[in-house]
């Protein structure tokens, strides 16, 4: 504290070079601008060498009784956005003008239709592709808050207005995009082939990357003191994680409805472990879903399925992401596992944001997955989108997106059409063989990535999907929530399934002349013949 107070008193500024925006070109410019104490720290009196030490610079340098909310507050108190969001209903003509503000509670539009959350894009606009490239790239892997989380990188395209204060994060998102080089070599003869492990996250799935945002804007409607007494969904375990978890860290009460014996232990003890309320109920997704949805419109509970539309501004974040990843190279095809439908849309308003904003000159290729035993969409599709049918969904391995009647079939549609997009699916067997195979080259994905990548090999094996396709497959929770089907799989426990891939574990005695014996037949099995034994 006593250094600091020094620091604060100091005459020496030492100038520092900074972009900042013109507001006249809308351009980023580069200047130099004094440096204020709290950014400047002179390090030691002297370097190890006797020489005066270069200066650390450390941009976000607080007061040690600062934390990172604290220090965005102070920031933010300077600062004013011209951003701004509302909600229209979803795919409206340019003559609606139904609109509602974003702290209203409502979740569909005057005639019932799905609301999108739509951004003031000529205020967006007002800045060229390059800025936003550059401010989301300078903004990758801090702890400044918000913006250390991929989603709040993204901000102003996200929640313009939200007060960084009101905002519940566990920096969800900078997820990992894998080079999957063996899987794609060996089976496919692809040398571009990634994975986006969007699992690989707070809750072990996607979900995180919307609910920051639906329990963000909760936060701050309590504080406005909207009739807001906890956060509901209908979940096949993953919504329902994050919800918990997410409602949990802001203090918000949670109520989940889940499908009795439908969804993993792993998804079942997250709820559980974070508080909330947690209701098993005899029935399936769809039924679940079709009960918070009358619930939430007799109780002061929060909707946050998918079908309320903030969800899908912070799941957007992972197509930008993608592209950031890519150093703003767009894929040929991004493959998404679907169930209730809001991702596929989500995905698809992300890289047209940013192709309408100029930070690329296309969208790629768009390909939802279903798995066979709960696949409206794909019939959908087949039929040359002719007379949508909701469908009983069947108990599938890939349990998150066994829905029969997904509440975002309009968004899908939309993003498929107007990303020359396509369906696919996939039997229990070859999504099961998928995941394993995938796993055989060093992954460790959940059922709906290995749904995701059976789209993949059948669009690779018709030659859809072209062997130099830079192509990502979007893996939407992490394997070890769905270790079950793992170990009915390598167990050859599952009836009707050939289990190609299974890899038991091998019982021996404990002895080592048994241990030897086992390790040789396995050695010869898998070196050349010439080097055994020597
Ligand atoms: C792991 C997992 N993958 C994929 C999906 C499908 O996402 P969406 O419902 O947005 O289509 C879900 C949830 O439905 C999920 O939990
Ligand atoms: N897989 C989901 C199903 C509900 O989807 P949502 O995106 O509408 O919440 C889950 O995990 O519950």
């Amino acid at each position: 504290m006593a250094l600091l107070s020094v620091l604060h008193s100091s005459p020496i500024h030492k100038p520092r070079l900074q972009f900042h925006q013109s507001p006249v070109t809308s351009r980023r410019c580069l200047s130099i601008v004094s440096c204020s104490s709290s950014t400047f720290d002179p390090g030691p009196a002297t370097g190890t060498n006797g020489f005066p030490p270069e200066p650390i610079v450390s941009k976000n340098r607080r007061q040690t009784d600062e934390n990172i909310r604290d220090e965005a507050r102070r920031h933010h108190s300077t600062t004013k956005t011209t951003f701004s969001a509302k909600y229209v209903p979803f795919n409206a003509g340019p003559d609606s003008t139904e609109f509602y503000s974003l702290d209203e509670i409502v979740y569909r539009s005057r005639s019932g239709g799905l609301l999108d959350v739509q951004h003031d894009m000529e205020e967006l606009k007002k800045f060229d592709g390059a800025y936003w490239r550059e401010l989301f790239d300078s903004r990758v892997g801090k702890t400044t808050w918000p913006y250390g989380s991929g989603v709040w990188s993204k901000k102003e395209w996200v929640l313009p207005e939200i007060d960084p204060d009101d905002i519940v994060s566990a920096f969800e998102g900078n997820s990992n995009l894998f080079w999957a080089e063996r899987f794609g070599k060996q089976f496919l003869g692809m040398d571009d082939l990634w994975v986006k492990h969007c699992g690989i996250s707070h809750t072990g799935s996607f979900k995180d990357l919307g609910m920051t945002v639906l329990v963000s804007q909760v936060n701050r409607l309590r504080k406005l003191k909207r009739p807001v007494v906890g956060v509901g969904c209908a979940s096949t375990g993953d919504t329902s994680a994050a919800l918990s978890a997410y409602c949990a860290a802001a203090g918000i009460p949670s109520i989940v409805f889940l499908p009795a014996n439908k969804i993993s232990i792993a998804q079942l003890v997250q709820p559980i472990a974070n508080g909330a309320f947690v209701l098993s109920i005899d029935t399936d997704f769809d039924g679940c879903m079709k009960l918070i949805r009358e619930v939430t419109s007799e109780l002061p509970i929060y909707l946050a399925n998918s079908l309320n539309s903030l969800r899908l501004e912070g799941q957007k974040t992972a197509a930008i992401e993608i592209l950031q990843q890519f150093d703003w190279e767009v894929p040929d095809w991004v493959i998404v596992p679907g169930g209730n439908l809001g991702n596929i849309y989500a995905f698809y308003k992300g890289f047209k944001m940013c192709q309408e904003l100029g930070l690329v000159d296309r969208i790629p290729r768009l390909v939802c997955a279903q798995a066979a035993n709960a696949n409206p969409l794909y019939l959908y599709y087949k039929s040359g989108w002719n007379g949508f049918q909701p469908v009983k969904a069947n108990s599938t391995y890939a349990s998150a997106i066994q829905i029969g009647d997904p509440v975002s079939i309009d968004r899908a549609v939309y993003a498929l059409k107007n990303s020359n997009g396509i369906v696919e699916e996939a039997t229990e067997e070859e999504l099961m063989d998928a995941m394993s195979l995938a796993d055989s080259t060093g992954m460790f994905i959940c059922p709906h990535t290995g749904v995701a990548l059976t789209a993949l090999i059948k669009l690779r094996n018709s030659g859809v999907i072209g062997p130099q396709d830079r192509t990502v497959v979007v893996s939407t929770a992490h394997g070890l929530k769905f270790t079950q089907s793992k170990v009915d799989y390598h167990s050859n426990a599952i009836p009707d399934m050939a289990c190609r891939y299974a890899n038991s574990p091998v019982q021996v005695k404990a002895d080592f002349g048994s241990v030897m014996d086992v390790l040789k037949k396995f050695l010869e099995n898998k070196t050349p013949k010439t080097e055994v034994g020597k």
